[in-house]
């Protein structure tokens, strides 16, 4: 295996990995993409971790969750999940989906009482997964009700070759782990953890046949050097409600470097990574991913990449500050001022639950109609309270992500309004911070479980402009919150009318938005399917 089949393997999938002086390597697109479009399809090196407090609710071969329809084992409540009767800790949904697990992985630790700890079951469970493959023990489990990279990615229009685990073992050998640089204290533990597998494989007789391993497990210093490739090129695995449920390492996804503006979003099926394109991306362009949350403000965003990646961002968003300012650097920078702030507003004045419920009596919910017919010239309002932000936001963006704007257009409306948020004067506290973000989700959370839904209509509609504002219009995030805002909006009675109908156009928008994430085929896209069975019901209201 070689960089050779590395590079045929990407360009199958239209895309090449050439070097950089600050990123090492990057992925570009050898061909264009539309928006929505799946870049490629990956799989994990092992079989990935679930969360001990997720392990009930997923099979841990195919990670169908439980209760979910299933063509292979379904009960009459939906799918059912037994536990190992051994270890009783693995859940499976059936026969063949246990009996893979088991040959392949879970008789070697089933009984290992220190598998609770995240680094050290991954490390294990690479060792083994390594080990079988180089000694030909692996087999591509069965087609019937196993999520294989093949299956899923069938459902996922992948258009170029499936990748061999051959593969994905080349790539992990040639990820970053930055051992010279890392955190001593994690150095430490790795070694701990190392020392402890390598013993414990050789106590319990697994069998190292490969040519390579010479009939033992690998070094303690090859096993360290693992652990620091996770640490820097691990996902965590979330459902298509964006909830993180395990850990898993794919390789050939984690070539993809991080932006705080990304243009690709990673998503799961089953046990395949699907990166998909949020935006049309051009010949030559490179495809980014984000690695951490974009909502984050820009000190906290340097401090995580850094601590966990070792990096300094130097994406569109954050700017080098060396280069000259280009409109795009300009508008991101504003961007990043307007969310700073504190907890407090510059009055004093605490952004809390209370504060913020007489801050929303006075939101007047923009009308379905206006949402549609918004027109370029829209002038920012001249004092800045929330009601005017929420208004001016959603009738200047949502327009443009209905009627599938250019990502240029769009940008230069978004810098645009930037800059008017910029000059104009505002209410204290900020109405567009972070902060403002974190109370307001928490209040929006609290009024959803007290079914408050008039008022959760407000928040949830201020939540959204604030989502327009500095999330990727096609972030998953932004039509999720979409969905539970039409489902607010669609409950309030004391709305009326006036309610339905917004409730009709913020599902198009969550249809729009999450077509784009999601994909129309393959599992995720079952939200999509779902949203458009609200919507009939939400039609036939409206006549
Ligand atoms: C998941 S890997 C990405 C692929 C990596 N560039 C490679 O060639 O193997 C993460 C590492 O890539 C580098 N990286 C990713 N995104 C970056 C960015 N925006 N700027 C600089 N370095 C980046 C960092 O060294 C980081 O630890």
């Amino acid at each position: 295996m070689s960089a050779t089949i590395l590079n045929q393997h990407l360009h199958s999938h239209g895309l090449d990995l050439i070097t950089d002086t600050h990123k090492y390597r990057k992925v570009v697109a050898l061909r264009p993409f539309n928006k929505g479009s799946v870049v490629i399809t990956s799989r994990p090196l092992c079989n990935p971790i679930i969360f001990p407090t997720h392990r009930a609710q997923h099979c841990e071969t195919c990670f169908k969750t439980k209760g979910s329809n299933s063509s292979t084992s379904a009960t009459a409540g939906g799918l059912g999940l037994e536990r190992c009767s051994v270890c009783k800790k693995r859940y499976y949904c059936d026969r063949d989906c246990f009996t893979v697990a088991w040959k392949g992985w879970h008789k070697w630790v089933c009984h290992d009482k220190d598998m609770e700890d995240l680094d050290y079951e991954m490390l294990k469970m690479v060792v083994i997964s390594i080990e079988r493959l180089r000694n030909g023990a692996f087999k591509e489990p069965k087609q019937s009700g196993v999520a294989t990279a093949t299956t899923a990615a069938a459902g996922s229009h992948g258009t170029g070759e499936q990748e061999s685990l051959a593969l994905t073992e080349y790539v992990f050998s040639t990820l970053m782990g930055h051992e010279a640089i890392a955190d001593p204290v994690e150095i430490s533990k790795y070694k701990e953890i190392a020392t402890k597998i390598r013993e414990q494989l050789i106590v319990a007789k697994f069998p190292f046949k490969s040519e390579s391993s010479r009939g033992e497990p690998p070094s303690v210093a090859e096993l360290m050097r693992y652990l620091c490739r996770f640490h820097c090129n691990n996902f965590s695995i979330h459902d298509s409600q964006l909830f993180t449920m395990a850990e898993g390492t794919f390789p050939v996804g984690a070539l993809f470097n991080h932006s705080c503006r990304p243009n690709a979003i990673v998503m799961y099926e089953g046990q395949t990574q699907v990166v998909r394109t949020l935006e049309d991306i051009a010949v030559g362009q490179e495809v980014c991913t984000s690695y951490v949350d974009n909502g984050v403000q820009r000190a906290e965003r340097r401090q995580l990449l850094r601590g966990k990646y070792y990096f300094d961002c130097l994406c569109p968003r954050c700017g080098d500050g060396e280069s000259s300012e280009t409109a795009e650097k300009a508008g991101f920078r504003i961007l990043d001022d307007l969310i700073e702030g504190d907890q407090d507003g510059e009055d004093g004045k605490k952004v809390d639950g209370e504060w913020l419920t007489k801050q929303f009596e006075t939101i007047i919910l923009p009308g379905a109609r206006s949402l549609q017919v918004a027109g370029p010239s829209l002038q920012p309002p001249t004092m800045i309270t929330r009601s005017s932000f929420t208004s001016y936001l959603i009738h200047s963006l949502v327009p443009l992500i209905q009627t599938g704007a250019t990502e240029q257009s769009y940008m230069e409306r978004l810098f645009a309004i930037y800059d008017a948020l910029q000059t104009t004067p505002h209410c204290t506290p900020k109405p567009f911070t972070t902060t403002v973000m974190t109370n307001a989700t928490s209040f929006f959370n609290t009024s959803l479980e007290h079914q408050s839904w008039a008022l959760a209509s407000k928040i949830g509609t201020f939540i959204l402009a604030l989502y327009l504002m500095i999330y990727p219009r096609h972030h998953p995030l932004v039509g999720l919150h979409c969905f539970t805002l039409a489902k607010c909006l669609w409950n309030d009675v004391e709305g009326g009318m006036t309610s339905v109908r917004l409730s009709h156009e913020i599902l198009k928008l969550s249809r729009n938005i999450l077509t784009v994430s999601h994909g129309r085929t393959g599992q995720n896209a079952s939200l999509v399917k779902e949203i458009e069975t609200f919507m009939r019901t939400v039609e036939s209201e409206l006549g």
